[in-house]
């Protein structure tokens, strides 16, 4: 598990890392009997085509294992495997049962390719796969046989559009579990997660300075004794939009917890940073919350930091910038720090 997560992989690349394995021992293992009964049966040529590939799989093996480019690999693979099959279908000698490969071909490229990916390899390999069959075996009865013909085409294309279709719907799910995974679900910011992403993200780009604002409102514990939970949550989606219209497209906004917010700022200097959080400060104290027949005003004190250094950990940043809104809360609220 920890040496998956070490090369950065999204959950899609994770499993296809770990189904590209399968395939890769699974036609290792075949090719190996494949060449053992070709050498017996003389077949020289098939034999020399399956010992290439067999080679290339178990080179690949120990590659798939850490590699960057995963889908990279995968499609030169699919390409070989495909190729090979393709040229094993061509040779006379071989037997009708062959084409069975053809049938798992769209559920395979699917699976470790994604839509597009598995859409054109299939695209491309499929029909070739079908003219090869009409060429060698278009004579034959099973082919004059219409029920035989309309089972074969069944089979293929509902092999193609399942996994197509599941593909697509898998990747949807996949999108919205990891939005969900990284986002606040009462504000709609970037939750604790996403802050730690993005500052991992911006610090290797050497996006310098960052600064970094910590935002906390004041007294909103009085909002929610008088006016419930839910108007709390209320105020809190709406200083949650009030901070985003101050933002750059660049800026992230993020809910740490409770009435606590937090925006990272990259190449941001402190002046910058101070002007931004004085801004933003004004634009919550002049938000008026509607509440039935009240108005709610509410405050905020912000604490800064900046990191100058792309080595600062995250943990020590949030701590400074925590440190100075403790002092504006200690100096009266409703003030910047830092
Ligand atoms: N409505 C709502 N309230 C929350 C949520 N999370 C935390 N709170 C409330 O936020 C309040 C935070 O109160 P305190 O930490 O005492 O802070 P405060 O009243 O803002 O006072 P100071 O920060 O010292 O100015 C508590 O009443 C929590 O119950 C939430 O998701 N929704």
């Amino acid at each position: 598990m920890s040496e998956l997560i070490d090369t950065g992989d999204t959950l899609a690349q994770r499993h296809r890392r770990a189904l590209m394995r399968v395939l890769l021992v699974c036609t290792a293992l075949f090719g190996c009997i494949f060449i053992a009964l070709n050498f017996a049966a003389g077949k020289y040529l098939l034999m020399s085509v399956e010992i290439a590939v067999t080679g290339f799989a178990l080179w690949l093996l120990p590659v798939m294992k850490r590699t960057p480019n995963l889908q990279r690999w995968t499609l030169s693979y699919l390409i070989v495997l495909y190729s090979g099959t393709t040229y094993a279908l061509v040779t006379p000698a071989t037997s009708v049962s062959v084409f069975g490969w053809v049938l798992i071909m769209p559920v395979v490229a699917h699976l470790l390719l994604g839509r597009f990916w598995g859409g054109v390899l299939c695209g491309v390999f499929v029909p070739l796969s079908a003219a090869i069959f009409v060429w060698r075996f278009g004579s034959d009865p099973l082919l004059t046989n219409p029920g035989s013909v309309a089972n074969i085409v069944t089979v293929t294309a509902c092999s193609y559009l399942l996994s197509h279709v599941y593909e697509a719907s898998r990747a949807e799910a996949e999108t919205q579990l990891s939005t969900m995974a990284l986002t606040d679900s009462l504000t709609g910011l970037a939750n604790r997660s996403q802050l730690e992403q993005s500052y991992a993200r911006l610090m290797m780009a050497k996006r310098l300075p960052l600064s970094l604002l910590m935002l906390d409102l004041d007294y909103f514990k009085r909002i929610n004794d008088a006016h419930g939970h839910d108007t709390g949550d209320a105020v809190l989606r709406a200083i949650a939009k009030t901070m985003v219209k101050q933002l750059r497209r660049s800026d992230l906004a993020c809910r740490l917890g409770g009435e606590e917010f937090c925006v990272l700022l990259p190449e941001t200097p402190h002046a910058e940073a101070r002007q931004l959080a004085e801004r933003m400060r004004d634009a919550v104290e002049v938000l008026e919350c509607q509440h039935r027949h009240t108005v709610l005003r509410l405050t905020a004190s912000i604490g800064i930091a900046v990191a100058d250094t792309a080595d600062e950990p995250l943990e020590a940043l949030l701590h400074r910038a925590d440190e100075n809104l403790y002092r504006a809360k200690l100096d009266g609220r409703n003030r910047v720090v830092g």
